[in-house]
């Protein structure tokens, strides 16, 4: 797992690295606006561009200026700096770094007043205004500036993260933040980059390695870490020799009403196509023949029939929720699950039901997963103003009931029994359809029931499903989530081989 670090870890890697390379402050900023330059000449080749280079009073800014002048020797012909400092701040770094740049032959100017701003419309800004040494929202000119900015029509480029953005908590989406096309980060993306609500600020972001010590960086004690495709090959193991049907073990999908059949069937379909041994379907009596049409190898069971724990225990985990209906019967069901001392997995209408039922939240079973929505965990475990609180509840509720929470969103988080939480990196929009949710339920379930630990089958499952849709979304637009769940059989293999 790639450990993300919060602002203060990050000082301290960056004082170890000092320390163990003998070098200085000074030295890891010219290091960082090397490895800025370098990506940038990537992404904007043409050195006739008109680019306006924004430096704020801390070491951002003075990132800002050594970009300048790196890119003066890389033959950029349209430069100009614009010192930005109304508060009379400017820290030792930054002007060490003005002294450097004010030999060079480039055109410098203060902007005494925002009123003062200028930049070239279709050109480029660099914004080294602030990176991650903001310490509280931005004041007027601040923010009057960072109006003008986003106003230029200037394609703009953060350096490290748009200034104005938190690198971590709570981001107010009423504050002041420059919408950069694209942050070229130090060393890590910062953990806000993951949050919904740095959507407005951050268009794309790429990562300029500054050759911080990993070592240290990953002997942090951190909350947050980004799941890498090496970690995911390390948790899924590959099928066995003279294995057969009973060494994947046996699946049940408790899903489907008369109206939402499909759900079950995805589900199903996920489940099968992740390799569980054997898969069988609780559904409505009417939904039998679209099951055995569209998957003969799912067996059935008539849900009257799960009725108490005895009826339970053939299965090796058990998964409920996808198109179930918010009625007595699939609470009732629900009850019946939380003591039926079976791996378990609670989706859609058994988590709608379970909001309605608060009382049995505290007798969810140690290693149960969840997988809500935003919506559906306020409807657990109430309203929250920001993604980074919501956070805070599932890691709270997580370490004290000992469960896995899979929290869905674009970068989908699962919080595991210790609190910490593991950000997937796959998928993409074109997943946003119906269904998905279901798939997802399918595959976690399937890895379940082949007996891996919950928060590594959550993981790795999120993992899977994203990964299935980015291989379609190379040639299409939209995904059907029977596609993405035909897919997978195709990424296990490209994951174990
Ligand atoms: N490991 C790393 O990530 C490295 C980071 N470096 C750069 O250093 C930056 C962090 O530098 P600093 O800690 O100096 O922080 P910044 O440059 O982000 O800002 C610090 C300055 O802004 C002022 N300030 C903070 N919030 C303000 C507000 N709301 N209104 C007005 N003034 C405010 C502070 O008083 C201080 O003068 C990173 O973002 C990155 O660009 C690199 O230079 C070296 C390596």
């Amino acid at each position: 797992m790639q450990q993300l670090l919060t602002t203060e870890q990050m000082r301290a890697a960056d004082q170890h690295t000092i320390r163990r390379e003998q070098i200085t402050e000074n030295d890891l900023i010219d290091r960082a606006a090397g490895a800025f330059v370098s990506l940038f000449a990537v992404e904007y080749p043409d050195r006739n561009l008109a680019i306006d280079i924004y430096c704020g009073p801390g070491n951002n800014g003075a990132d800002g200026l050594v970009i300048a002048g790196l890119l003066q020797q890389m033959d950029y012909q349209r430069l100009i700096i614009h010192l930005c400092d109304f508060d009379g701040k400017a820290q030792p770094a930054f002007l060490v770094k003005l002294e450097w740049v004010r030999k060079k032959k480039l055109t410098i100017r203060s902007l005494g007043v925002v009123s003062d701003f200028e930049a070239f419309p279709n050109g480029i800004i660099i914004e080294a205004l602030f990176g991650s040494g903001l310490n509280k929202p931005l004041a007027r000119e601040w923010a009057e500036l960072i109006a003008l900015i986003n106003q230029s029509g200037a394609h703009i480029v953060s350096v490290d993260i748009p200034a104005g953005l938190p690198s971590e908590g709570v981001i107010n989406p009423d504050w002041p933040v420059v919408e950069a096309e694209l942050v070229i980060s130090f060393q890590r993306p910062k953990i806000n980059f993951f949050f919904p609500e740095s959507a407005t600020a951050i268009n794309g972001f790429i990562i300029a390695d500054i050759e911080l010590d990993e070592g240290f960086i990953q002997q942090q004690d951190g909350v947050f870490h980004l799941v890498t495709e090496n970690d995911i090959k390390q948790i899924i193991k590959p099928r066995k020799r003279f294995s057969h049907k009973g060494t994947y073990g046996h699946a049940l999908v408790i899903a489907g009403h008369e109206d939402t059949m499909g759900a079950a069937l995805l589900a199903s379909s996920a489940c099968l196509y992740a390799g569980a041994g054997l898969t069988t379907a609780a559904i409505p009596s009417s939904g039998l023949t679209a099951l055995n049409t569209a998957l003969p190898e799912v067996m059935y069971v008539p849900s009257l029939r799960l009725s108490d724990k005895a009826s339970l225990q053939s299965y090796s985990a058990i998964g409920a929720g996808p198109g179930l209906g918010k009625s007595t019967e699939t609470l009732n069901k629900v009850s019946l699950l939380l003591d039926a001392g079976k791996p378990l997995l609670l989706d859609a209408d058994a988590l709608n039901c379970l909001a309605q039922e608060k009382t049995l939240l505290e007798q969810i079973p140690a290693g149960t997963i969840l997988t809500p929505h935003m919506k559906e965990f306020d409807n657990l475990f109430g309203k929250h103003e920001s993604w980074w609180e919501r956070i805070e509840t599932a890691r709270d509720w997580t370490k004290r009931k000992q469960f896995v929470i899979v929290l869905k969103n674009q970068y989908t988080f699962t919080i595991n029994e210790q609190g910490k939480v593991f950000i997937n990196p796959t998928g993409n929009p074109a997943m946003a359809q119906g269904g998905m949710g279901d798939v997802l339920s399918g595959i976690i379930l399937a890895l379940l029931a082949q007996g891996y630990h919950p928060a590594q089958a959550a993981i790795t499952g999120c993992y899977i499903h994203g990964k299935s849709a980015d291989k379609l979304a190379r040639c299409q637009a939209t995904i059907r989530a029977s596609e993405l769940a035909a897919g997978i059989p195709q990424i296990l293999y490209e994951l174990t081989k």
